[in-house]
């Protein structure tokens, strides 16, 4: 018999195996609408997912179409596993045939990965209406199969599907599952709350109960149609589960599964337990957002613990705590989970939010309470009248070196501007805009076109600006948002713009309002290249000529 070499050599360091963190991105993960993996995506996720330290990635159902069984493959020959072994998933033989004859069985022998995770059905109502067989016939799939697999020296986990609503049906037939795949040969039964109807007492009771009545080793596969996926992983494991199948950021079919990553801090840090190698947590936000990148979706920015979100202070009461000891508004530390604490300004900040901000911008203000409680009162004021600087770090930054060197860091001024938005009987449309400025000293008229008024007073303005500044020729304009900020009447609202800017080494967001998106979008520009001159190290003029 060959031996399965996907997974870690027998010799490596290896977390213990009394616990168990398996992965299933590459499997249920794959199962959410709107993700669609390829095959070098699923080993880009495979290499993460080893990197991080989880014991097991499922890789996806060998035989059920080319991409899996591909995978597989390609997984031999590409990754080297440092810390996961490899899983094949895939259902119990069909009713009334052997395992041994059953080509889907054979396919998760030829994957070549050493462990097998196999679906069976636990609820009677399933066994006789989706599998059109008797309750027996469904414990023979199961005892067949598994000591088959375990024959031909494969690793057998066993998912008992709809366990708990099936429990609640019939609880001796749900256990009689349980009990056929464990005597069979199983390592790990896992009771799967398929549908995610569950909630975290319910899935308690059940897994301490089977427990008792079975001596199995029980895992937890819970879905998140409650919510409670994180919280039903972690009542189970409460009642003695040791194996939890999550997926990285919650992926799944339909809502999602457990969100791999709140479950092992959860394990970490406030359990005590052991199940990731030595220095893996502090890579966790890193590990989110790559995943995240593969996948091809927007990182989650409040996801708890790895969301951009998730140690961001926006409360003036917070940041004035969080000024004596961060603890006070935070459960952990962020360094632990590879993430960072960040101040947000707004209208709900206060002198200690200002301070904070400060420090970390590097702007220093050396405690002046006048000088603190100016920014915070001029903060307020322009958020009422429609700024937002917990978007726009780059304008709160200019406004607070404004407020703190005495005057506005300025690196033109705008005399006049004019935009010209021409529609054609033809169906064409063009946009000009002309700029007049002063910088350096010197007076620069410049016209531009561009595919929208905006464009074409970026361009205008660029224009204008590239003698004086070549600086500018670095950044590049990234994105652009506008918000109308509601007025009485709609033609009369107030129009937000937010303007991100690059450059090769980072990106800015900078805020301008104004009733009329020309001259909002103006601001924000204005503000994007003073802060792209400021961060290149340009001095302003010390006084504008004119
Ligand atoms: C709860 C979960 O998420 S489990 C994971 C589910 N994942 C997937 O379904 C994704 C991959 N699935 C597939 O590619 C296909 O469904 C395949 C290849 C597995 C099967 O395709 P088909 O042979 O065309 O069957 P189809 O999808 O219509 O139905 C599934 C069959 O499996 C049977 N089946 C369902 N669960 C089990 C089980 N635990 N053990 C054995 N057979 C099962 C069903 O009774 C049905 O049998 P039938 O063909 O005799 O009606
Ligand atoms: C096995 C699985 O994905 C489920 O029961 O939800």
């Amino acid at each position: 018999m060959e031996v399965p070499r996907l997974g870690k050599p027998a010799d490596a360091a290896s977390v213990d195996d009394a616990f168990h963190v398996f992965d299933t991105t590459l499997r249920d993960g794959a199962q959410r609408e709107g993700i669609n993996l390829t095959v070098a995506d699923k080993v880009a996720i495979a290499r993460h997912l080893d990197s991080f330290g989880v014991g097991f990635i499922e890789g996806g159902w060998p035989g059920a179409n080319p991409r899996d069984t591909e995978f597989f493959a390609r997984a031999q020959q590409e990754i080297t596993f440092r810390h996961a072994q490899l899983v094949a998933f895939g259902a119990t033989r069909r009713p009334g045939a052997k395992a041994a004859d059953d080509p889907q069985v054979r396919a998760l022998l030829e994957s070549g990965a050493p462990v097998v995770c196999l679906v069976a059905k636990a609820h009677d109502r399933h066994v006789e209406l989706a599998l059109r067989t008797t309750l027996e016939e469904n414990l023979e799939m199961v005892r067949d199969t598994v000591s088959f697999l375990r024959e031909q020296g494969r690793r057998v986990f066993v998912d008992c599907e709809h366990f708990f609503d099936g429990y609640r049906a019939n609880p001796a037939y749900a256990k009689s599952v349980v009990r056929t795949a464990s005597k069979a040969g199983a390592d790990v039964v896992v009771l799967c709350d398929t549908n995610g109807g569950m909630l975290p007492a319910q899935i308690q009771a059940v897994v301490s109960t089977v427990i008792a009545d079975t001596g199995a080793r029980l895992g937890i596969h819970a879905q998140d149609d409650t919510g409670c996926a994180v919280a039903n992983t972690l009542a189970a494991v409460d009642a003695g589960a040791t194996h939890v199948q999550c997926t990285a950021n919650g992926y799944g079919e339909r809502v999602g599964n457990a969100n791999l990553f709140p479950v092992v801090a959860a394990l970490e840090l406030k359990y005590g337990k052991s199940v990731l190698p030595e220095g893996a947590l502090a890579e966790m936000t890193r590990i989110s957002h790559a995943i995240a990148e593969v996948v091809n979706l927007t990182p989650s920015t409040h996801q708890p613990y790895v969301g951009v979100s998730a140690f961001a202070h926006k409360a003036g009461l917070h940041a004035s705590a969080i000024k004596v000891d961060p603890d006070l508004y935070q459960h952990i530390a962020p360094e632990q989970v590879g993430n960072t604490m960040r101040m947000l300004v707004s209208d709900m900040a206060g002198r200690a939010s200002i301070e904070l901000k400060s420090k970390e911008l590097g702007v220093e203000l050396g405690g002046d309470r006048a000088l603190i409680g100016r920014v915070v009162q001029r903060v307020k004021e322009r958020e009422l009248a429609g700024y937002t600087y917990e978007a726009a770090d780059a304008s709160f930054e200019l406004l607070l070196r404004a407020e703190a060197e005495g005057r506005p860091r300025r690196y033109l001024r705008i005399e006049s501007w004019r935009a010209i938005t021409e529609d054609r009987p033809d169906g064409t449309h063009a946009n000009e805009t002309t700029v007049k400025l002063w910088a350096k000293g010197e007076r620069i008229v410049a016209t531009a076109d561009g595919n929208g008024p905006v464009n074409a007073l970026d361009r205008a303005l660029r224009r204008a600006l590239e003698g004086p500044y070549p600086e500018l020729a670095k950044m590049e304009l990234v994105d652009y948002t506008v918000r109308i900020l509601a007025g009485e009447h709609t033609t009369e609202s107030r129009t937000r713009v937010l303007i991100s800017t690059a450059d090769s080494t980072s990106a800015w967001t900078t805020v301008g309002v104004a009733d009329n998106i020309i001259t909002a979008s103006l601001q924000a520009l204005q503000d994007a290249y003073s802060y792209g001159l400021l961060r290149a190290g340009i001095e302003p003029e010390p006084e504008p000529a004119h």
